[in-house]
């Protein structure tokens, strides 16, 4: 489904409203992917499948979208022209992966789509999931932190030699060909601070992008995002520009979501997004989660409907959830009482 350009604030209203007033977004893509054994611990991240086994992602979002996701969020997160010129890739070919990276899930949709058309059951013979549902594809914009790969992204911290001019000369071209790319939106994740939204929001205006973005903002108390700068003043930023369509906060533990829906509510009647982690923390030295008050599928989907209580429309998961995680979600939005 393509968006019209121009009448970008109602459009995610629109898909919500057609998806019954919630949707459902994919989990963890990239811990997904090291759970079928792929090798991450790269600069590139989930990048790096898209050299190596690009079969491998489409697979996923697959598995997803079988599990009853109606937006799939492309491999692109840690994919910027700038790392892969570090691995030695020309312009072209980095410019060619950021594109790849859409086509991937725009094939994975189409797959589904087709196999839904024609009836077929899932492996568990399972009719009733695997139905004709409104999928969009989100275009994955990481932070610049993901980008150094040194655990600025989760802390925010960039230094005060970063100015929002070298954060937008850093993300400019990236969005550009994501924005161009047949992507039905921008999903800008995992934001650690107030300096990089404000480079997404005056990037979004200036280069005049012409498909909707939502902005996804990381915390790790409950309070502020990550950086400290708080979430209010963060999901204001998001709320003053025309083109975002949605705030909301994603890897994030669980327990802190309820809260920060509440404070995202109070400054902006944006639908409200959240696709929490599965609790564990990420050991950015030692590049590994560890099992932190990290809460099972159960334990996750049981907080569902109180975030749909709270306001949230948008649902799904981010690192260390899976496919049954969003199988669950899934099935709680869509047994609601109305
Ligand atoms: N969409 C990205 C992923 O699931 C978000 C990562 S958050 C560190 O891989
Ligand atoms: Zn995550």
């Amino acid at each position: 489904m393509g968006f019209n350009t121009g009448e970008q604030s109602t459009l995610m209203a629109d898909f919500l409203d057609q998806c019954g007033g919630h949707a459902v977004v994919d989990g963890g893509l990239a811990t997904e992917l090291e759970r079928h054994g792929a090798d991450l611990n790269d600069p590139l991240w989930s990048a790096k499948c898209l050299l190596s086994s690009p079969h491998l992602i489409r697979r996923v979002h697959l598995d997803y979208l079988e599990a009853g996701a109606n937006i799939i969020i492309s491999a692109s997160y840690q994919a910027t022209l700038q790392g892969f010129e570090a691995k030695g890739l020309s312009r072209e070919e980095g410019e060619s992966l950021l594109r790849r990276s859409v086509a991937i899930a725009c094939e994975a949709r189409d797959i589904y789509l087709d196999r839904a058309a024609k009836g077929s059951l899932d492996v568990a013979g399972n009719e009733t999931i695997l139905k004709k549902r409104l999928i969009l594809v989100a275009a994955s914009v990481g932070s610049y932190g993901a980008y150094l790969a040194d655990g600025s992204e989760y802390s925010g911290v960039y230094g005060d030699a970063v100015t929002l001019e070298t954060l937008k000369d850093f993300h400019r071209r990236r969005v550009q060909i994501l924005a161009e790319s047949g992507a039905d939106l921008i999903a800008f994740e995992t934001i650690p601070n107030k300096l990089e939204a404000k480079a997404y929001a005056e990037l979004l205006e200036e280069e005049d992008i012409k498909i909707p973005a939502w902005f996804s903002f990381n915390s790790k108390d409950g309070i502020n995002v990550v950086s400290g700068d708080s979430v209010s003043e963060c999901a204001s930023i998001a709320d003053s520009c025309k083109q975002v369509v949605a705030v909301g906060i994603n890897c994030t533990p669980p327990r802190y979501i309820h809260g920060l829906i509440q404070s995202i509510q109070k400054v902006t009647t944006k639908p409200v997004l959240v696709y929490p982690n599965s609790g564990e923390t990420y050991d950015a030295y030692r590049k590994q989660w560890v099992p932190t008050n990290g809460v099972a599928d159960e334990g996750f989907v049981s907080y569902v409907g109180k975030w749909r209580e709270a306001g949230a429309s948008l649902i799904g998961g981010c690192c260390r959830t899976t496919p049954n995680t969003i199988r669950a979600i899934s099935k709680t939005l869509s047994c609601r009482a109305d």
